[in-house]
């Protein structure tokens, strides 16, 4: 693959856009934020350009129910000789696909299983998809082509290919990732008034469940209006196991020594059950994450220092793997911690300091 274009440049597409165009390939990006394209261009994700002629293949990462109608404009306008997205439904969208009559030999549905609770372009990583599964969703129509060239973009982002019929990919993620997408929500709305002095106790296993709540609504609404049924299905069943443990609870709470009894092996009974489905979950296949160092930098809180702190790496040829920002509150500046390639850190603190910026390593 030579040439890709990444339709929605948030936190997916510009993750896909930094992986592919560190294999070398020509990225375009597109989005109707412009700020969103500027900032992944800024980034080292590829270029705020249009392409000259179709390129290979566009990749269309803006929210589930936009998919149909963006397949369409780019279609009409020959953006690319295939199509694929990373919607994390895939039934509906093929659907509405089908009904605005977009060419369906030259689109492939397709979702990376890796993600994070933030979004837009500066939560955007390029090992993000590392030896994480990435579901395609052929149908009767796609062409060959189009299913090679998906597999070679899964293949640049280093991730694990998995075939499957959209009505089955959509009953396993209810499973595992929307049904948890809820169960973490609602654990953390039990947190909504609690007392400062409660939560100021949070240590990481309520950090770890309640991660994912910090999502981003509208795109939830969206994912979870596609795949209602399935979700509700995998949740009535946690409903009766909440029930019974509620039950096994309140006979353990009691002063009657059998009710004690009934509860602790009711728990019991559950706490197995959680060892023994936590034991289903796969390891992370492929390589072992990469290690980066972090660079901090200074950065004056005014408009455009970020984008002048980006063009500089990129002038000094340096990718930008992952960022952090802290805004000292009531401090003229903030902390911005740049995550590049241990072998490059040197190079680029260097090159930082060069052109003035205060770099505290
Ligand atoms: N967030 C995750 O963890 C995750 C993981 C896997 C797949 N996905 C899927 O990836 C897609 C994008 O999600 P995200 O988390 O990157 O969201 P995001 O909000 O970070 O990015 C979406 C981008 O699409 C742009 N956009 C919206 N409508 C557009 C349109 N009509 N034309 C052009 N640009 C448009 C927005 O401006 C935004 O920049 C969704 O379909 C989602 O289901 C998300
Ligand atoms: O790790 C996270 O932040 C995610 O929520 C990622 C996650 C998931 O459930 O695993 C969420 C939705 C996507 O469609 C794919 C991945």
């Amino acid at each position: 693959m030579r040439t890709a274009a990444v339709v929605g440049t948030g936190l997916i597409g510009t993750s896909v856009a930094l992986a592919l165009t560190s294999r070398g390939v020509t990225v375009y990006l597109r989005d109707h934020d412009k700020t969103a394209v500027q900032t992944a261009a800024a980034m080292g994700a590829g270029l705020d350009a249009a392409p000259a002629e179709p390129v290979d293949l566009a990749v269309l990462a803006v929210p589930p129910g936009r998919i149909a109608e963006t397949l369409r404009q780019v279609q009409e306008s020959r953006l690319a000789l295939s199509y694929t997205d990373v919607a994390s439904v895939k039934e509906q969208p093929l659907a509405e696909v089908a009904a605005l009559g977009c060419d369906l030999g030259r689109y492939i549905g397709g979702h990376p299983l890796a993600g994070r609770e933030r979004s837009g372009p500066l939560a955007a990583r390029g090992d993000l998809f590392e030896g994480r599964p990435w579901v395609l969703t052929p149908s009767r129509e796609t062409d060959t082509e189009t299913l090679n060239r998906a597999l070679e973009m899964v293949s640049l982002c280093r991730a694990v290919p998995v075939v499957m019929k959209p009505r089955d990919h959509d009953h396993a993620v209810a499973l595992v990732s929307h049904a948890p997408h809820l169960v973490s929500a609602l654990m953390a709305a039990r947190l909504e008034h609690a007392q400062d002095t409660d939560t100021r106790l949070a240590g990481q296993g309520v950090r770890d469940v309640t991660r994912i709540a910090g999502s981003d609504p509208r795109l939830w609404i969206d994912i979870l209006g596609a795949n209602a049924d399935a979700v509700a299905d995998v949740l009535a069943g946690l409903a009766g196991d909440l029930d019974a443990v509620v039950g096994a609870l309140r006979s353990l709470a009691a002063d009657d020594a059998a009710k004690r009894e009934v509860g602790t092996r009711g728990i019991e009974a559950l706490l197995r059950r959680g060892n023994a489905g936590h034991a289903r979950i796969p390891g992370k296949h492929g390589e072992p994450a990469a290690v980066y160092e972090a660079i901090p930098v200074v950065v004056p809180d005014r408009p455009g220092e970020l984008a002048r702190l980006f063009a500089d790496v990129g002038r000094a040829e340096v990718n930008i793997e992952d960022i952090r920002i802290d805004h000292a509150q009531g401090r003229p500046a903030g902390l911005v911690e740049l995550q590049v390639a241990p072998q490059r850190a040197d190079a680029l603190t260097l090159a930082l300091r060069n052109s003035g910026w205060t770099v505290q390593r």
